[in-house]
């Protein structure tokens, strides 16, 4: 079905050139989408989107309380926002320093996006792979628990500058409360906060305690579920149903859909090597629900409006602006994008906020 749907517009994103960007870092964008279309219809649902995998399993209209899929990128979002992680001369994707405490971190304006999680979940892999079309920019993994131990700042051109960060629980740095905690209270301009969790084992002691954080720092946040390649599908199913139950019930702050990644997936790795065989890891959309966690990415630090087809998400931004406007929350969004138009939307999108998000009512 959603590769049906995917086939059918792959058209008109090639008749978009031009407006996805310009001259070769557009085109190379093409490239890699077009060797996703001609996957096998299956293959192609696994990889753009997972979790429309797992709904099949569900008896239709069983479990209308899950909220799998609410976020859902057409092509073209997908192929906008691989194109701000290309590098080119004109967008310049590099490392740009190191930290060990708040305020030996760089004074930058950009929007800021993080990526939190236990050791070892794969915080640098996922950052890795997302860097892929920037070969010559170094993000260190390890398998050994405990490797990053600075908070490693990555500038992605004019649009955001993206966080590694060291892991929670085993081998943590000893400093990590003072560096971590401390940034994810006070840093100013941090947008977006990911939490990566392990989809073997699920949620985690350590992973409470960082999710109690971003609750009461009142971070927007992501769950990003790691290294799905490892358990069998139904081991996957089971922890996506808990962890989701999770996020429904007992978070305030955490976006209500998951995002599945496996950077290292060995289902596409063929793909990605045939293509770019001295590079290890697939491009960051062609690992499993690339087709998501990329636009987040951009959309979450847009300050301009989308329009009438904005994404679910974006809309989701205004309703947090929404909430600013009344009070009724902390400054999540204390943003230039206050200053956007968006309060202009506000009772269209009021409405839409009644209807259709699950934590409406909670925030009136
Ligand atoms: N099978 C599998 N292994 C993965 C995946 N992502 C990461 N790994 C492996 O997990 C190990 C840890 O990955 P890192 O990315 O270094 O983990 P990290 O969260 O940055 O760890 P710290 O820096 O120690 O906090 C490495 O051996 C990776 O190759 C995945 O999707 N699937
Ligand atoms: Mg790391």
């Amino acid at each position: 079905m959603a590769a049906h749907r995917l086939r059918q517009s792959v058209g008109r994103l090639f008749a978009m050139g031009p407006e996805l960007g310009s001259g070769r870092r557009a085109f190379s964008a093409f490239q890699a989408f077009t060797e996703v279309l001609r996957l096998p219809s299956k293959q192609l649902t696994k990889l753009v989107f997972p979790l429309e995998e797992l709904h099949e399993h569900f008896v239709p209209g069983s479990r209308p309380d899950l909220h799998l899929n609410i976020f859902h990128p057409s092509l073209e979002d997908i192929a906008r926002a691989e194109s701000f992680f290309t590098a080119s001369a004109r967008n310049r994707i590099e490392y740009l320093t190191s930290a060990v405490r708040l305020d030996h971190a760089p004074d930058l304006h950009r929007p800021e996006v993080c990526f939190i999680g236990r050791s070892n979940v794969g915080k640098s892999s996922l950052i890795k792979a997302l860097f892929s079309l920037a070969p010559e920019v170094e993000v260190r993994v390890s398998k050994k628990p405990g490797h990053t131990k600075k908070l490693n700042f990555y500038k992605v051109g004019k649009y955001f500058t993206l966080v590694d960060m060291p892991g929670y629980g085993y081998r943590a740095p000893e400093d990590f409360v003072d560096m971590v905690e401390t940034y994810l209270k006070e840093r100013k301009n941090l947008m977006r906060t990911f939490l990566l969790v392990d989809s073997v084992v699920g949620i985690q002691k350590a992973d409470n305690i960082a999710i109690e954080m971003c609750e009461e720092f009142a971070l927007p946040y992501v769950m990003v579920l790691t290294k799905i390649d490892k358990p069998s599908k139904g081991h996957l199913l089971k922890q996506v149903l808990q962890i989701q139950k999770f996020v429904d019930t007992k978070t305030q702050g955490c976006f209500p859909q998951l995002f599945p990644v496996s950077p290292l997936g060995s289902s596409v790795h063929g793909i990605s090597q045939a293509r770019r065989p001295e590079w290890p890891f697939p491009s960051p959309w062609i690992f499993p629900n690339h087709g998501s966690i990329l636009p987040l990415l951009h959309w979450q630090v847009d300050s301009q409006p989308l329009g009438h087809q904005g994404s679910p998400f974006n809309l989701h931004i205004r309703i947090k602006l929404h909430i600013i406007k009344y009070g009724s929350k902390s400054n999540w969004w204390e943003t230039k994008s206050l200053k956007s138009p968006f309060p202009l939307m506000l009772d269209y999108h009021s409405l839409f906020f009644i209807t259709s998000s699950r934590k409406g009512h909670k925030c009136y």
